[in-house]
């Protein structure tokens, strides 16, 4: 199956059985109040002034129904004596009104409660969402790129609308929570054998609730994964990057075969859900039956041994159906609290662990203007990766304010390097010193702050052209200046010229007005973008991989240019030709440093990078066919 299978268990999953098995009755009982809490505090962050309202509104009706049941007990009391009716009516008239105003009182503070809560929930989803983001943003690339990591990512993106959820399900909570306590102690005033045969009324729609709500639990994030992928197909079909290769080489019956396999295989899943779900809903239903019968038939019995009147048996009926339907909400909103605070807490995990890998802040200071960025015996290996190092003992010198290349085959630890040099990772042995500060004691934020960066895949912001540039920098105010200097210095002036709206354009195909640019021409942004950064450092990679021949050598102009205004220049290039102009080149293989020194001393001592530029200068010299079939230079 695509994606691997639907059930991959790793070691993110163990953490989830461990929630999974605090998931008891009891436990959730003892958590109710840390649940409530952390579901207040959570409110309280987003608008302090509603949740006060709420929390006081619910606390008002839960009160107002309690006073309400002890009155309809006194009507009763009133109603059912041997008294004439007349008089009876009029000893319960004073009840009958506070029955009134209570239940006014109550609507009152419900609406109030509506509103607030209203309010209130948009803005903790936001909270929670901006948390959750702010996180993601902070880690290191090591996290992003790592596959549990990544899960918890997923999971934890639905905990900002489960603690939206929470927040009206708590005030549910908060006010059954109340009108039981009133109708408990009422029966308890009643009669003691009420109490419990209350209890074994509503204890099988808890076990049943509970029991659902684990199962769907479990269920998701065994799931999550496989939801992603198949998300991520569905994608790949409507995705305008994926739409040429789809139609010409016929790729969407077999993505689309994929996606119904994978959606047959989750629609299984949910279907023994379901199944499952109806079994227990029949047993807890049956349970109920029974337990509802008994009741009736104790107070039936309590009745016909005179051990109960009729006007307190009354109440009783009134007080079992109030405090049961307040017990069959607690018990169900317990459960959806506690199914969401789970995932409320895969977000409170995701804010630990993030902080655990976010980058950190503070350091040493970096000499202001090194003389030169030395690599100590470095070697690398990506995290989660077996196999050999991407870089071995590797031992080189970046002076500053030059030109100096990196050579190599595909794969041999070039773009691996430069992302060392920028911080991205950490060596696991060796040192970079910058002079003699170690890049690894350094601030990592001061680090960045001195490197531009044109990547291989640089992002294709969705963003207008002039944003698209000014993002290189988005601390500092975006100046016109400033862009018209790093379009300059990028040679992307043409390109800015045919825009249809210039600086202004979209380059988002998908949206209205977008416009799309040809792969050279979005390189030649990602130039503009790096030299608008202006960082002391501009690491180019693979520059001019998508341009012509002619905006090539004018690009490597650019570049030669920019290293002469100070700049250091890391350069990661393929064509040779180019790299003459380095001051220094440094060639790779296989993770190791195999040649290094200028270009001319390099093809004199004749070593990797004289084959390589033998190689390409060949296809240059070959001989051309004549059409007379004899080859000319
Ligand atoms: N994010 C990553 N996770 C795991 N392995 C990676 C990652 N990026 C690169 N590698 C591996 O590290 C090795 C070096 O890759 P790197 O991208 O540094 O090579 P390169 O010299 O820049 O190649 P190219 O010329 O193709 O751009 C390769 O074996 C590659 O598979």
């Amino acid at each position: 199956m695509l994606f691997g299978g639907p059930l991959r268990y790793d070691t993110g999953w163990a953490q989830y059985e461990e929630a999974f098995l605090q998931l008891g009755f009891r436990s959730m009982l003892k958590r109710l109040p840390a649940l409530l809490a952390a579901s207040f505090r959570l409110a309280r962050q987003a608008d302090r002034q509603a949740a006060r309202i709420v929390v006081s509104a619910e606390v008002g009706r839960g009160i107002a129904r309690a006073v309400s049941l002890l009155a309809v007990n006194g009507v009763l009391g009133h109603l059912m004596t041997d008294a004439p009716v007349a008089d009876r009516l009029r000893g319960a008239a004073p009840a009958l009104v506070t029955v009134a105003c209570v239940l006014f009182l109550a609507a009152l503070l419900r609406a109030v409660s509506t509103y607030a809560t209203g309010r209130l929930e948009p803005k903790v989803e936001r909270v929670a969402t901006e948390q959750y983001l702010e996180k993601a943003a902070s880690v290191e690339l090591s996290a992003i790129e790592d596959d549990a990591f990544h899960k918890l990512l997923d999971t934890a993106q639905y905990g900002a609308a489960s603690a939206r959820r929470m927040i009206g399900i708590a005030t549910r909570v908060v006010n059954a929570l109340i009108s039981l306590l009133a109708a408990a102690s009422v029966l308890t005033v009643l009669h003691p054998l009420l109490l419990p045969l209350l209890a074994t009324m509503t204890l099988p729609s808890a076990w049943s609730a509970l029991t659902i709500a684990r199962r769907r639990y479990v269920s998701f994030h065994a799931w999550v994964q496989h939801a992603r992928a198949g998300r991520l197909i569905g994608s790949l079909l409507t995705e305008a990057g994926a739409a040429p290769e789809i139609r010409v080489h016929g790729v969407g019956p077999f993505l689309l075969r994929h996606f119904r396999s994978m959606s047959e295989a989750a629609e299984e899943e949910q279907a023994r859900l379901a199944r499952l779900a109806a079994r227990t809903g029949l047993i807890a239903a049956a349970w109920t039956g029974v337990a509802t019968v008994v009741t009736y038939a104790t107070l039936g019995g309590l009745l016909l041994a005179g051990a109960m009147a009729l006007s307190v048996a009354g109440t009783a009926v009134i007080a079992i159906r109030t405090g049961s339907s307040s017990l069959d909400t607690l018990v169900v909103e317990i459960n959806s609290l506690h199914e969401d605070a789970m995932f409320v807490g895969d977000l409170e995990r995701l804010f630990v662990e993030a902080e655990q890998r976010a980058i950190p802040v503070g350091g040493a200071e970096l000499p202001a203007e090194p003389r030169e960025i030395r690599f100590e015996n470095v070697t690398f290996r990506y995290p989660g990766t077996s196999g050999r190092d991407a870089l071995s003992d590797i031992s080189l010198s970046l002076p500053t304010g030059k030109i100096v290349a990196l050579v190599g085959e595909n794969g041999s630890g070039k773009t691996t390097l430069v992302k060392l040099l920028a911080g991205l990772y950490a060596p696991k042995d060796g040192r970079i010193l910058w002079d003699d500060v170690d890049a690894a004691t350094a601030d990592r934020h001061r680090l960045a702050e001195r490197i531009a960066m044109v990547a291989q895949d640089f992002k294709r912001w969705p963003f207008t052209a002039r944003v698209n540039i000014a993002i290189g920098r988005s601390s500092v105010p975006l100046t016109d200046d400033r862009i018209g200097t790093s379009v300059g210095e990028a040679g992307a002036g043409d390109v800015v010229a045919d825009l249809p709206r210039g600086l202004d354009t979209l380059l988002a195909r998908a949206f209205t007005g977008g416009h799309e640019l040809s792969g050279g021409q979005w390189q030649r942004l990602g130039i503009a973008r790096a030299a608008y950064r202006r960082g002391s450092i501009l690491v180019v990679d693979e520059p001019t991989a998508a341009l012509d021949a002619r905006a090539e050598l004018e690009v490597f102009e650019k570049i030669r240019a920019l290293a002469g205004t100070g700049q250091t220049v890391i350069l990661i290039t393929h064509r040779l030709a180019s790299v003459r102009h380095a001051d220094l080149v440094h060639v790779l293989e296989g993770g190791r440093l195999v040649e290094s020194g200028t270009p001319d001393d390099l093809l004199r001592t004749g070593g990797v990078y004289a084959e390589l530029y033998a190689l390409q200068a060949d296809q240059f010299t070959a001989k051309v066919p004549s059409p007379n079939g004899h080859a000319e230079r």
